[in-house]
């Protein structure tokens, strides 16, 4: 199943900046390692903002759920979902 998620990052002006650089790291890194596992297939910049638009290709709601909430940076997010099925009109067949 396929999801788009646009995910929002809010940092707290006073959280250690120290500890947040880690915690981007550590979202990196398992950003790319989902990435080469193919579930998520898309990830965007949202121009000027602190906010993506990923698409994630993945068995079901429950398994979106479980990659979102163990996201590094999933405290500092807001996040929303929205479920996507084939456009009859469409010629690419991803
Ligand atoms: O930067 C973001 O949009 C938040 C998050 C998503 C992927 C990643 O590396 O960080």
């Amino acid at each position: 199943m396929l999801f788009m998620v646009r995910m929002d990052v809010n940092v707290p002006p006073d959280f250690d900046s120290d500890t947040f650089e880690k915690l981007k790291q550590t979202e990196k890194a398992r950003a790319e390692d989902l990435q080469r596992s193919g579930k998520w297939q898309h990830l965007w910049r949202i121009a000027g903002q602190y906010a993506n638009i990923s698409i994630f290709d993945v068995s079901d709601a429950a398994e979106l759920h479980d990659i979102l909430i163990n996201l590094p940076l999933f405290p500092f997010m807001s996040t929303e979902v929205t479920a996507l099925c084939r456009h009859p009109s469409a010629i690419i067949d991803d």
